[in-house]
C-alpha cells in the first residue's frame, strides 16, 4: 500500500511513540488524524506539523479509547474531513499496575475497541476500500516482564487478537490486515513513570532496572522504524515486529498445539 494521498488514524499520538508515528505517516504524504486525551498536547502539535506540513493533513479530536462512543465520533470526522480512512493505528497505552483495570480497557479493549469500529469504514464486504491496522503492543506481548504481570497480560492480549483477527479477516474477506508492533523499551513519559505504578510487585523494580541495562533504551524516533513495513507490505498480515535497539525482527509463534 503506498501512503501518499492515504489517510491515518492515530491514537495517543500527542506525545511518544504515536506522535513519531503520525509524523512518520505525514512524511510519507499521508493525511492524519491525531486522537489523543490530552488536549492541550493534541493542538499543540497539530500547531507545529501544520506549519511543517502545510494545512488540512492534520487533524485533532479529543477522544478516550475507554469510550466507543468517542471513537466511533472521532472516526466519523475524519472520515467527513478526509472521505475515508485507510490506516488505524491503536497506540494509547498506559503503564499503571496500581489501576490494573484501567490498563486492561486501554491497552486491550481499547484496541479491540478501535480495530471493531473501524471495520464499518474498512470493510471491502459492505463497500469499503479495504485498509490495514497496526496495534502498539511491546516485547511484553511476546516474552515476559515480571514486574507488571498485568501490563504482560495485555500486550499478550494485544498480540493474540492480532493474530486472530489477521486470520478470520482473511477467512472473511473484509480486505482488513492487522499486525502488532512490539517495541522494547523506549525513552517516552510512559517509561520515565514506570517505577512509581509497579504496585503489587514493586519488589521486582531492581530486576527490571537490569533489564533495561541489559537490553538499552531506544528513542521514538527508533521504535518507528519498521512500522512503514507494515502498513506498505502488503504480504504482512498477522505478524508481530520486534524492535530492539541494535536489531528488528519478526516474531515467531508455536505450531498449533493440535498439529
Ligand atoms: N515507552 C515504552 O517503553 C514502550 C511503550 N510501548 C507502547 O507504546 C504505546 C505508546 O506509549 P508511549 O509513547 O511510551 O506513551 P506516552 O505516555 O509517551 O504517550 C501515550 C499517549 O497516549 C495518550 N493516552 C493515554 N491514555 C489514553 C486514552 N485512554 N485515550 C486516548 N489517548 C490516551 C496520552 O495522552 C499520550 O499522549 C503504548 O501502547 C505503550 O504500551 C510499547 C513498548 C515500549
Ligand atoms: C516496564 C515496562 C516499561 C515500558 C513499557 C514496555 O512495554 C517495555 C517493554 C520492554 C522490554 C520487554 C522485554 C521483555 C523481555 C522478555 O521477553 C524476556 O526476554 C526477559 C526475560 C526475563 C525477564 C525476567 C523479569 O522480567 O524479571
Amino acid at each position: 500500500m503506498a501512503l501518499n494521498g492515504k489517510t491515518a488514524v492515530v491514537t495517543g499520538a500527542a506525545m511518544g511513540i504515536g506522535r513519531s508515528i503520525a509524523e512518520l505517516l505525514l512524511q510519507n504524504g499521508a493525511k492524519v488524524a491525531i486522537l489523543d486525551m490530552n488536549e492541550a498536547a493534541g493542538q499543540s502539535l497539530v500547531e507545529t506539523l501544520n506549519k511543517e506540513h502545510g494545512p488540512d493533513r492534520v487533524l485533532f479530536l479529543l477522544c478516550n479509547v475507554e469510550s466507543g462512543e468517542e471513537i466511533k465520533a472521532a472516526f466519523q470526522k475524519t472520515v467527513e474531513t478526509f472521505g475515508g480512512i485507510d490506516i488505524l493505528v491503536n497506540n494509547a497505552g498506559i503503564f499503571n499496575e496500581i489501576m490494573w483495570e484501567k490498563t486492561i480497557g486501554i491497552n486491550l479493549a481499547g484496541c479491540i475497541r478501535g480495530a471493531y469500529l473501524v471495520i464499518e469504514h474498512m470493510n471491502k464486504l459492505t463497500g469499503g476500500r479495504g485498509g490495514v491496522i497496526v496495534n502498539v503492543a511491546s516485547i511484553a506481548g511476546i516474552g515476559l516482564l515480571s514486574c507488571c504481570p498485568v501490563y504482560t497480560a495485555t500486550k499478550h492480549g494485544v498480540v493474540g487478537f492480532t493474530r486472530a483477527f489477521a486470520a478470520a479477516s482473511v477467512a472473511s474477506g473484509y480486505g482488513i490486515r492487522m499486525n502488532a508492533l512490539c517495541p522494547g523499551f523506549a525513552q517516552t513519559d510512559l517509561f520515565s513513570s514506570v517505577q512509581s505504578r509497579l504496585g503489587q510487585f514493586s519488589n521486582l523494580a531492581g530486576a527490571n532496572q537490569e533489564l533495561i541495562e541489559k537490553l538499552g533504551v531506544l528513542t521514538s524516533a527508533e521504535v518507528v522504524q519498521g512500522f512503514l513495513e507494515l502498513v506498505t507490505d502488503e504480504t504482512k498480515n498477522g505478524q508481530a515486529l520486534i524492535v530492539l535497539p541494535k536489531e528488528k525482527k519478526y516474531a515467531t509463534f508455536p505450531v498449533s498445539p493440535t498439529d
